[in-house]
């Protein structure tokens, strides 16, 4: 955001531990926070995990976290504070004039982040009704908080329930707007992808954790040029490249925004349609940096989001998980993990995992073969005799299935062996069993 470094803005970067939470943890989610906020482009001057035993409605923090903030903030002169967890307009409020300075919580933070990153028009459209989203749910919360300051009375009137009332219409109509924009752009896009899905190409998904490596894996299995960078939320629009799959066959390959922890509901729903992508895929890449400390927690963090959009396993979906960045671990780390990932593959659920490092290219031609096999594992082949007058049949196949081999004889009728995944089998089946050999 500010490219000149005298001129960032200095932060402080404030993670509040609650009395369950593990003390290992907070460190790390401490440094993702101090990710985030370098991801924003702001200098992150003091960063602190400060103990909450339990959250002041007024301040969040107690009275003398607060004092103690605001010395650190006037010593180092900083003018943002990020709280890397949820405020409430009020809190947020009142310590802004405690502070004196701009805070943000965590989607705030992630929203300004979004906001910047997004490049596309309808990235900037999704952003744009996702802080549509987050300013609504802000509003429901100081409703709530007025009707408590009533006693509950649940009476009507009064001038802060208008002016409430009157913004949420605003956002409202606001949203309306937004949605109908958005739709006009997702339809453009929307014919797009049925053009994609025509072909017969199959589309392969990457998903995980935002900083994971899923752009360093797209731009390695493609012919590339997506930024990949050691910085969170890289990537926010979705972009597709063809995938060449070892036997020769062609598969299409998007890579999508990253995932992260707590976000809340809406803003997932506001990525809903970038997701959608995710869903339709015929195969998803689930791509998890080993090295990170929280690396299951992030899984499930993942396969929490995949549930929410209906997408993964649960929904019939397969699903290959790639353990990305080993060349990070040590000797020990990697003959630990090369033993979890053969238990995996014999494991109840069957998880298919593949050690990788998109650095050193170490085990890449393993997961390309391993992504062909779960492409093509319920294909069918077909050996078809198709007459002249069964030509709409014969241009399907070639539409729709690969075509391995295909003789005509002086007859004009023509011998086939086709390749079809199984729902296509199926069609295929239903209309023309008459012409299978
Ligand atoms: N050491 C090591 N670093 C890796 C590997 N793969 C990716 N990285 C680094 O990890 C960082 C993040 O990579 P990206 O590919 O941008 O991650 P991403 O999952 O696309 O992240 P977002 O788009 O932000 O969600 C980059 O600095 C990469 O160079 C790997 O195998 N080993
Ligand atoms: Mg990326």
């Amino acid at each position: 955001m500010v490219e000149n470094a005298e001129k960032k803005v200095r932060a402080l970067i404030a993670h509040p531990r609650f009395a369950d939470g593990r003390a290992a943890d907070a460190d790390y989610d401490l440094e993702e926070a101090i990710g985030l906020a370098e991801a924003l482009g702001v200098e992150p001057i003091t960063a602190r995990i400060i103990a909450i035993r339990d959250i002041r409605s007024s301040n969040f923090f107690g009275s003398g976290q607060v004092e103690e903030m605001a010395e650190n903030i006037a010593s180092e002169a900083l003018s943002l504070v990020i709280v890397n967890g949820a405020l409430s307009p009020v809190q947020q409020r009142n310590l802004e004039r405690t502070l004196k300075v701009k805070v943000i919580d965590r989607t705030g933070l992630i929203l300004e982040i979004f906001g910047v990153r997004a490049a596309t028009k309808e990235g900037r459209l999704q952003v744009e009704l996702a802080r549509m989203a987050y300013e609504r749910s802000r509003l429901v919360r100081t409703w709530t908080h007025l009707e408590r300051q009533r006693g509950g009375t649940g009476g009507l009137a009064g001038p802060g329930e208008t002016q409430i009332e009157s913004d949420r219409r605003a956002l409202d109509e606001k949203t309306g707007r937004l949605k109908r924009k958005l739709d006009h752009v997702r339809r453009t896009r929307g014919l797009q992808r049925k053009a994609r899905q025509r072909a017969p190409e199959r589309v392969v998904a990457l998903v995980g954790y935002t900083n994971a490596g899923k752009s360093t894996l797209f731009n390695r299995l493609t012919t590339g040029g997506v930024l990949a960078k050691d910085m969170l939320f890289a990537t926010l629009d979705t972009t597709h490249r063809v995938l060449p799959l070892p036997s020769g066959q062609k598969a299409v390959l998007s890579d999508t925004v990253g995932f992260i922890s707590d976000l809340p509901t809406s803003l997932i729903t506001a990525f809903r349609a970038t997701l959608e992508e995710v869903k339709e895929a015929d195969l998803l890449i689930h791509v998890r940096d080993l090295s990170d400390p929280l690396a299951e927690r992030r899984k499930n963090e993942v396969m929490e989001v995949l549930e929410q959009i209906e997408a993964g396993p649960k929904y019939g979906q397969p699903i290959i998980e790639v353990w990305n960045k080993i060349d990070l671990l040590d000797e020990q780390g990697s003959i630990h993990l090369a033993e979890r990932a053969a238990a995996a593959r014999t494991d109840a659920d069957k998880i298919d995992a593949f050690e990788i490092s998109c650095l050193t290219m170490q085990g890449v031609e393993a997961l390309q073969n391993g992504m062909e096999e779960a492409l093509t594992r319920d294909d069918h082949i077909l050996d078809i005799r198709v007459t002249p007058a069964e030509f709409s049949a014969r241009a399907w196949l070639h539409q729709n299935g690969q075509v391995l081999s295909e003789e005509t004889g002086d007859d004009g009728v023509a011998d086939m062996k086709v390749r079809l995944s199984e729902s296509d089998a199926g069609k295929f089946l239903a209309k023309h069993k008459a012409l299978i050999v």
